[in-house]
């Protein structure tokens, strides 16, 4: 299948590797035109992934009219807020090349301002004409790990049952195993929440809590993650998942994690300004801590650990008034959240 990457970062340049690995036809489509040349050339792209080597087959281009005409599927692998310009452009482009594609996108995280799903801004960006599914693939898989072809598993879901299906056998080989999702809403929430929680579990990493505090955060934030997610018409149980659970876990527990890494930093002191500038690569959770506290703000849904991240990140709340601020909660079930949810959704089966 001829495939564009499109994104040469951490991971659209890991993915490209899973692709060409399974024999696909890769373009990747790059803004900057030293990591262009350097994938190219060098077969490397340092910059994101220091030690790994490229196949001299997976090729680069800084024009995006090439990528967009090269491919049958695209892969969008640009930040949240790239992804609204980005389609609206691939759009335009589609439309004079009077062609239609699959479309893939692997971000995770919430649109600031509309709050919105990057599927949803993918739909309300491209044009039905141009495209015959739009899918998301999701799930525990560091960049680094994926490069290394360390064992990996995903979920892909899409709008229809077409593009997932396309998805799942364009990238399943025997490191990387792709799972099928119905469930596109939870998908995509669970991607993006839990970047929030990440970058929560790198503060209290930073400032010397113990693994007991990471534990209740990374519990307590699935549940909350799992409410707004159902408010927003995920299924709960696919919190339980790769997706979900697995997701959280291997951001919140990792070094690899920008998310998790963000947090540490803000621990030691540094602005968050100042570790945006300096990271060279995109922290989702940040914008979706704002986006996922002005949701629950408007669905009037229970997200203290949310809340009080968007707090300490945005209006100055202390870590002392954060941390007692949560522990001094009015008493609540443990049952409420989550559990709730699921046994409600089983219920009605
Ligand atoms: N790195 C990972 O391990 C990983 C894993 C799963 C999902 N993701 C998600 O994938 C998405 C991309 O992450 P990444 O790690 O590759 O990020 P990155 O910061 O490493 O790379 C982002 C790429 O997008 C390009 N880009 C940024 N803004 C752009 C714009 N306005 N127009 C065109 N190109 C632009 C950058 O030049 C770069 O090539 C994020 O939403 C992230 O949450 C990352
Ligand atoms: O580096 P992060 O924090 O963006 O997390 C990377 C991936 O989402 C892990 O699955």
């Amino acid at each position: 299948m001829k495939i564009s990457m499109i994104g040469t970062g951490s991971f659209g340049t890991s993915l490209a590797m899973v692709l060409d690995e399974n024999g696909h036809d890769v373009l990747m489509y790059g803004r900057n035109d030293d990591t262009v040349h350097e994938i190219n050339q060098e077969h490397s792209n340092k910059n994101y992934l220091k030690d790994i080597k490229l196949n001299e087959t997976i090729k680069a281009t800084n024009d995006l009219e090439v990528a967009v005409a090269h491919g049958e599927m695209l892969v969008l692998a640009v930040p949240v807020k790239a992804m609204r310009t980005m389609a609206r452009t691939i759009n335009v482009i589609l439309t004079e090349q009077n062609k239609k594609v699959l479309i893939c996108h692997v971000a995770k995280g919430l649109e600031l301002g509309t709050h919105k799903r990057v599927s949803e801004v993918l739909q309300e960006e491209l044009s039905e004409n141009n495209y015959t599914d739009i899918a998301v693939l999701s799930g525990p898989s560091h960049a680094e790990e994926v490069s290394l072809m360390l064992p990996t598993t995903v979920s892909t879901a899409s709008v229809n049952e077409s593009g997932r299906k396309i998805v799942q056998d364009a990238f399943i080989n025997k490191h990387f195993r792709v799972y099928e999702n119905k469930d596109l809403i939870g998908v995509e929430v669970g991607g993006a929440l839990k970047n929030i929680i990440a970058i929560a579990i790198g503060i209290l990493d930073g400032l010397g809590f113990g693994d007991n505090t990471k534990s209740a955060v990374i519990t307590r934030g699935l549940h909350e993650i799992a409410r707004l997610g159902t408010k927003m018409g995920a299924d709960p149980l696919t919190f339980m998942g790769l997706t979900g659970v697995g997701d959280l876990i291997v951001t919140a527990m990792s070094e690899h994690s920008r998310n998790f890494r963000c947090g540490k930093m803000l621990a030691s002191g540094q602005s968050l300004d100042d570790i945006i500038e300096n990271m060279g690569m995109v922290v989702e959770g940040v914008n979706t801590t704002k986006a996922a506290y002005e949701l629950s703000q408007q669905f009037d849904i229970d997200m203290p650990i949310t809340n009080v991240l968007y707090l300490y990140l945005f209006e100055e709340l202390s870590e002392e008034e954060a941390f007692y601020s949560l522990m001094m909660r009015d008493k609540t079930s443990e049952t409420d959240g989550l559990i709730a949810l699921m046994k409600n959704r089983i219920d009605s089966e």
